[in-house]
């Protein structure tokens, strides 16, 4: 198995993803060009589909650059309505600490377990640091999805077509920044953080964070644009918000155009 960790190191685990002196990402995608042509848009036939009342919701996808507000978003949607959004539990090799449960913070299981279950495909999105691994599986989409919650998940952009199944009925949002001047006016207080784990620092923003996210979000709308659903700029954060929970409320009672394949099964 390589050391290398994947490309698809969930956002979640964003703190392990920049170097802590450099700030820059440690796990850059590599994508070969078979897996660039996949990202290709190509005609879908589509049909018109609404959740019938007590089914499974869809899940909700989120996916921008590094810092754009991503965790902000999803935090105020649970604090305002803890009972119907819920976020995955992510599985984790390293050792669990006093204070955690398992099954709370993560899922504590073996590296060998870890290995099989990456063997076996069950992870959406996995990634290594620090020598212990680090993933959200299917599954624990399914739990969420199963307990009739809507699943907030942030990914990397090209795992999307992975989530695009009957099962999941994915509804991508993607976040993207305002201009760098407007960063630089509402980000003043703002941080990021800049190292995994519960010790990760957290530091102000710097001009160059600010370019970076304003270009990775044009290269992401440009090679994933025709996979997203709804295109929130998060400028001021409270309208972010508000914009999100609207949409959200829509895919829930509203009709959408979703591929015919999604609804035969
Ligand atoms: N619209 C906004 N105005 C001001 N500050 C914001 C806004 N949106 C997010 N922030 C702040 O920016 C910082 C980074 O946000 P957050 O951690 O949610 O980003 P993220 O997209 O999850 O980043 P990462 O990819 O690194 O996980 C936080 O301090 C957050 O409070």
């Amino acid at each position: 198995m390589s050391s290398q960790p994947p490309a698809g190191f969930r956002r979640s685990f964003r703190l392990s993803r920049r170097d802590k002196k450099t700030n820059k990402s440690m796990y850059e995608s590599k994508k070969s060009e078979m897996y660039d042509m996949a990202d290709v848009p190509t005609y879908e036939e589509v049909t018109p589909y609404r959740r019938q009342s007590g089914a499974k919701h869809r899940l909700v996808v989120l996916v921008g650059p590094t810092g754009v507000g991503l965790n902000e978003l999803k935090r105020k949607l649970l604090i305002c309505d803890p009972q119907h959004f819920s976020v995955t539990i992510p599985h984790t090799t390293r050792a669990k600490r006093n204070q955690e449960s398992d099954g709370v913070e993560y899922h504590f299981i073996s590296k060998n377990l870890f290995e099989t279950d990456i063997h076996n495909n069950k992870f959406i999105e996995y990634g290594e640091y620090k020598g212990n691994y680090y993933g959200t599986s299917l599954d624990s989409i399914r739990s969420v999805l199963s307990k009739n919650k809507v699943c907030l998940l942030d990914v990397q952009p090209h795992t999307i077509k992975h989530l695009r199944t009957a099962e999941f009925k994915p509804f991508v949002v993607f976040v993207k920044p305002p201009t760098v001047e407007r960063l630089r006016e509402t980000r003043k207080n703002a941080k990021i953080i800049s190292g995994k784990d519960d010790k990760g620092s957290a530091k102000s923003f710097t001009e160059d964070d600010f370019q970076e996210m304003v270009k990775t979000a044009q290269s992401m709308e440009t090679q994933y644009g025709h996979l997203f659903e709804k295109v929130i700029m998060n400028d001021d954060l409270s309208a972010a918000f508000s914009e999100l929970r609207l949409a959200l409320k829509k895919v829930e009672s509203e009709t959408q155009w979703v591929p015919v394949s999604w609804t035969h099964s």
